[in-house]
């Protein structure tokens, strides 16, 4: 696999795992602080169950001092019972429209029980306003009981719903189990300390003793506030060191259980013995009443630390979400830019000198080489690289030049210096050749030497540069009378030997004669300007059987020498 691919398979693998997790971390943040949100919402909507359930509660107090009240006070009861019944049912208005408002489905049992209870007001209220209706002397102990016990029954339903929201509220934030509970705690005891006050309702309005049913149902009453009243001071433990909290308990006891409590102990008393309570209902309310509100207020005291409490997590939870968010953000960001330098820095470079050094191997040099801009192990490789391509580049143009030296040593180690053709050492390395072509084939082949005439007196006439350019000359004369087959080399001084390859003597003979007549013909310029003219003396041979090349030249040679005897600038063939 490519390193390329590589990279992209393990870049988009890591980039899948990273999402993945910060996926993971993020929705376990959001849910966290959404559960934290939800809980604050769902103690608010256990608060307004609450205050409608207190709300019901106090309606008692109206109801039952009107169903113990005289006629000349009915007017102004009848108004406060009006003012309480409006705010019952303003209280569980709002608590169902809270309670539908929100459309968790948990929330159905709770609106159910809240619904039974609004229902079952009407009946409640009508009974508590037929007793009212009769006259105070003719209202039946049992029958107002029953109006008081119909008041009292609309509150269980409100204490299921608490419970179902309590549990949800704890379900999402198990810190509010202390709080909670204590409120529940709270809740319970005003109702309590609210029945216990009616049961007294109805021997005030028909002023008789308590029934012995009356005296246990009370007495059984007494026991549970006393177990809440001890709930409050054990349960709440974690409550211990809150000052507001410490304040409404000593109130609590204080108010409730120092002035509430002991009134009805001492109607208690009377209860037992006579039934002479000397006081109304509504008086008893007026007296009882007022305490009670001690248990509401630490019952509101732990509901605003609860909420409060709450929403400080609530609001750590966002925050750490925020923060979740924003580090998670920066996590990617990071990685695509280090993928993204880990691309242009360091892979794509080695990729490049990769396709560099390979082009080098093979000597390509078409490949650019990018400027190293780091001052990194990868400049460092770019810069070496640079180096290379030129060490390369270098040895290959030396290369070339060392071939063209050899190509140019060659012609001259086999070249005269003075006048361009073939030395006497390249003239034998190449006749061999035709030579043993001429045997092996039995063609033909004639070898001419000529000797050019006095020509020491034509440098001593003229001076050896004279006689330089009088060589060159000749030699440019003859190779122009000369076939491209035929071997013109420089023999010695002024002689020169031609090997003409498919010649017979005869041929040879022509060739020979027409040099000696052009070159007789021709005159050559002196450096003053001054013609000169010359001659040359021809010995010419042929090959015959099995002859070597030596043999020729030296019968070449004697032509020669008889040419030069007989007078010079003539043709002589060998014999
Ligand atoms: N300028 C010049 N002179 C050369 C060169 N090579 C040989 N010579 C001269 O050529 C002359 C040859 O002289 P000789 O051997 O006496 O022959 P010649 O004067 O040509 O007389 P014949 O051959 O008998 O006609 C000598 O003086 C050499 O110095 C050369 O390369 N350049």
């Amino acid at each position: 696999m490519s390193l390329n691919r590589l990279f992209w398979l393990i870049s988009v693998a890591l980039m899948l795992i990273l999402l993945a997790l910060t996926a993971r971390i993020v929705s376990s943040e959001w849910g966290e602080y959404r559960r934290g949100a939800r809980s604050v919402e769902t103690v608010r909507v256990v608060q307004l169950i609450m205050i409608a359930m207190e709300k019901t509660s106090i309606e008692r107090g109206p109801s039952n001092a009107l169903m113990g009240g005289e006629i000349a006070d009915l007017p102004q009861l009848s108004q406060k019972l009006q003012a309480a019944r409006a705010q019952t049912d303003q209280s569980i208005a709002i608590l169902l429209n809270a309670l539908r408002a929100d459309a968790d489905v948990r929330y159905a049992p709770a609106i159910r029980n809240i619904e039974y209870v609004k229902a079952a007001l009407e009946p409640a209220r009508s009974n508590v306003d037929r007793q009212v209706e009769v006259p105070r002397s003719q209202r039946s102990s049992d029958e107002v009981s029953v109006a008081v016990s119909g008041m009292i029954d609309l509150i269980p339903p409100f204490v299921t719903a608490v419970a179902d929201l309590t549990s949800i509220a704890i379900q999402s934030d198990p810190e509010l189990l202390d709080g909670l509970t204590g409120m529940r705690v709270a809740s319970s005891l005003r109702e309590y300390a609210g029945q216990v006050g009616s049961k007294f309702t109805a021997p005030i309005v028909t002023q008789r003793p308590l029934t012995k049913d009356e005296v246990i149902e009370i007495g059984k009453l007494y026991g549970r506030i006393e177990q809440l009243r001890s709930l409050l001071n054990i349960q709440m433990r974690a409550y211990r060191n809150n000052p507001a909290y410490n304040a409404a308990l000593s109130d609590l006891d204080a108010q409730y259980f120092g002035k509430g409590l002991p009134i009805l102990g001492q109607l208690l008393q009377v209860g037992l013995i006579s039934g002479g309570y000397e006081l109304t209902t509504a008086e008893l309310a007026a007296r009882y009443v007022p305490p009670m509100a001690s248990i509401l207020r630490l019952r509101d005291v732990i509901l605003a630390d609860l909420i409060r409490d709450a929403e400080i997590r609530n609001r750590h939870a966002r925050n750490y979400l925020i923060a979740t968010v924003v580090m998670a953000t920066v996590a990617v960001i990071f990685f695509f830019v280090l993928m993204y330098l880990v691309r242009q820095r360091v892979l794509a470079p080695i990729l490049r000198a990769t396709t560099l050094v390979t082009g080098l191997a093979v000597d390509n040099h078409e490949v650019e080489i990018p400027q190293a801009r780091y001052q990194d192990e990868i400049g460092d490789m770019l810069r070496a690289l640079q180096v290379l391509k030129a060490r390369s580049l270098e040895r290959i143009s030396l290369a070339g030049e060392r071939e063209m030296l050899i190509q140019q040593l060659q012609v001259s180690s086999n070249t005269d210096f003075l006048t361009g053709v073939l030395n006497r050492r390249a003239f034998f390395a190449h006749s061999e050749q035709q030579l043993a072509v001429a045997q092996r084939y039995k063609r033909n082949l004639a070898l001419v030497l000529l000797d050019i005439d006095h020509f020491k007196r034509i440098n001593d006439s003229y001076g050896h540069l004279a006689g330089d350019s009088i060589l060159r000359n000749a030699v440019q004369l003859i190779a122009q009378l000369l076939r491209k087959v035929d071997i013109l080399a420089r023999y010695g001084g002024e002689e020169f030997i031609i090997l003409l390859p498919e010649a017979d003597l005869e041929q040879a003979l022509v060739v020979a004669e027409k040099l000696r007549a052009t070159l007789a013909s021709h005159t050559i310029a002196a450096e003053d300007g001054s013609p000169i003219s010359i001659t040359a003396s021809f010995g010419v041979s042929a090959l015959v059987g099995t002859a070597n090349l030596d043999h020729m030249i030296r019968l070449a040679d004697e032509a020669l020498y008889v040419a030069k005897n007989n007078g010079r600038n003539q043709v002589v063939r060998a014999s």
